[in-house]
């Protein structure tokens, strides 16, 4: 029996033997260039074999950035930041999608203060954090009674806003399962007296499961925003009025009405905003205020630490986006999630194999309560919120990342001669300045980030302003650095 190894019986083998015998000293030197030319070619693929497992071997790195804090923190505005800087192509695309929601962020403030005033001409009772003593009225004239029957339409405007942008406009939930920390079991929460007051909680915040079902400039191509566009132009001069009137801005005061943090730079810029050929602008986009209620995923592919293309997806589909065919580049995946009360056991299953925790607290907010349960104030929400991620056992492979937020809102407040000891006893008597107060929390934070740790975790904090995009853009590069080179080492690729 002929052995199939055994060369010399191969009849293939012995076929070539004769060639080669029987062959010129011309047909010599052709067969052996073919032959060093095949092994070059053999050669050359077995290189390319080598650099392909080296490829695959980088594609599996996946590094999983989420965006946690209380809600209105600034994850969505951070978000934003993201995908302005590394995808300005698909960026310039959706930016006109924004303009509606600007300009509903524009309708519903106004409609927010109609219903002050609304509420001050019926005598309506103070909440207990609206502590006016005397409940004095105001004194309003027919002139304020003829801008609230002008601007009435813009309820109209509301509605045809909303049903077009296609998301739903939700109630703070102020009573039902809220949970302080994702690791909490949520606990019922029953609604306090006063949550419906106008400015008080119980507010209709428009609220988004999908950014691209809002701004999607497809999406938006049939319908007739110029009618609303036009509308509200009509209106500009009378919501001016409104916004600058000094016995309104006393009647709001007075009811402590909480205005989104963006309402003053929207209504301060009515004359650019409600006009005919208004075009929204990026520093707008940050601003605009679109609540997520669900959980938002936008990958980011990067070649070389540059990114190469983001897009955001349905939660829903991201199972089926692939690696393959990209060759050599990170993806980033980073999700944004709701951050209040009710939202937070969603974040749990979020957290396996978590590279990465953008956490956003914002310092703003030392005087300012939950809206969702107004017992409970918000900085110290936040620091329950970032202990129980220091202390979680899951995330002890986390890379953990402090963006000590709203740092512009602060400055104003504390020009404003709000006391950061009035809120804050263990402050005591250091000066009520920006830096020193930023410095004082940096250390609070830090101390819970060593104390709680299981193991030693190296602090990135910033203080950020993520409306201000610039700012922003240096600080996500240096953050984006810090996250590439820290999961490289982790993962032995350098
Ligand atoms: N002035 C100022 N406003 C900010 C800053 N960061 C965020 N905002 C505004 O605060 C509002 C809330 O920000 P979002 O990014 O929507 O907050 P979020 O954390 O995603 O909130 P949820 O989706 O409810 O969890 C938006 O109108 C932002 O423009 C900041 O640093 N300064
Ligand atoms: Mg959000």
């Amino acid at each position: 029996m002929v052995h199939p190894t055994d060369d010399l019986e191969d009849p293939f083998v012995k076929l070539l033997q004769q060639e080669i015998e029987d062959e010129t000293p011309a047909q010599t030197t052709a067969r052996l260039k073919r032959e060093s030319d095949a092994q070059r070619i053999s050669d050359e693929i077995d290189e390319r074999i080598k650099h392909d497992r080296a490829i695959a071997k980088k594609e599996s790195a996946v590094v999983k950035v989420l965006l946690l804090g209380q809600a209105e923190s600034g994850k969505s505005t951070t978000l934003k930041n993201f995908r302005m800087h590394y995808d300005t192509e698909a960026w310039g695309k959706e930016r006109n999608g924004w303009r509606a929601v600007v300009q509903l962020n524009v309708v519903r403030s106004i409609l927010t203060i109609l219903a002050v005033i609304n509420a001050e001409l019926n005598g309506e009772a103070l909440d207990d954090t609206q502590d006016d003593k005397t409940n004095e009225p105001m004194n309003f004239s027919d002139s304020h009674q003829l801008l609230m029957i002008r601007l009435a339409p813009l309820r109209g405007v509301e509605s045809n806003l909303q049903r077009w942008l296609g998301s739903g406009a939700e109630p703070y939930p102020t009573s039902g399962p809220m949970a302080a920390t994702p690791f909490d079991a949520p606990v019922y929460k029953a609604a306090d007296a006063n949550e419906n007051a106008p400015g008080s909680v119980a507010q209709r915040e428009f609220a988004v499961r999908c950014w691209l079902d809002v701004v999607d400039p497809e999406a938006q191509n049939n319908l007739d925003f110029e009618s609303v566009t036009i509308g509200l132009a009509g209106h500009s001069a009378d919501m001016k009025a409104l916004w600058e009137d000094e016995v309104v801005q006393r009647a709001l005061a007075k009811r402590k009405l909480i205005l989104p943090d963006s309402a003053g730079f929207f209504l301060n810029e009515l004359d650019r905003i409600a006009t005919r050929h208004y075009t929204v602008t990026d520093d707008d986009i940050v601003r605009a205020r679109l609540r997520t209620v669900g959980i938002q995923a936008t990958v980011q592919r990067c070649a070389d630490g540059r990114a190469q293309r983001v897009y955001p997806i349905s939660i829903h589909n991201l199972k089926l986006t692939s690696l393959s065919g990209i060759n050599g580049a990170w993806e980033w995946r980073i999700y944004d999630v709701g951050g209040c009360r009710t939202n937070r056991p969603a974040w749990l299953p979020f957290f396996e194999n978590t590279d990465v925790i953008i956490f956003l607290s914002p310092v703003s907010c030392f005087d300012e309560r939950l809206d969702e349960d107004r017992r409970v104030n918000r900085l110290e929400d936040s620091i329950i919120l970032w202990r129980s991620i220091c202390s979680s056992k899951l995330l002890t492979k986390t890379q953990l990342i402090l963006f000590m937020n709203k740092c512009d809102l602060l400055k104003r407040k504390l020009k404003n001669g709000i006391l950061v000891k009035d809120y804050l006893i263990s402050y005591g008597e250091r000066p009520n300045e920006v830096m020193e107060f930023v410095k004082y929390l940096r250390e609070k934070f830090k101390e819970i980030l060593k104390h709680y740790s299981t193991i030693t975790r190296k602090a990135y904090i910033y203080p950020t302003t993520v409306t201000d995009t610039q700012a922003t853009a240096k600080t996500l590069a240096s953050v984006r650095d810090g996250i590439f080179r820290e999961n490289l080492t982790r993962s032995h690729l350098i």
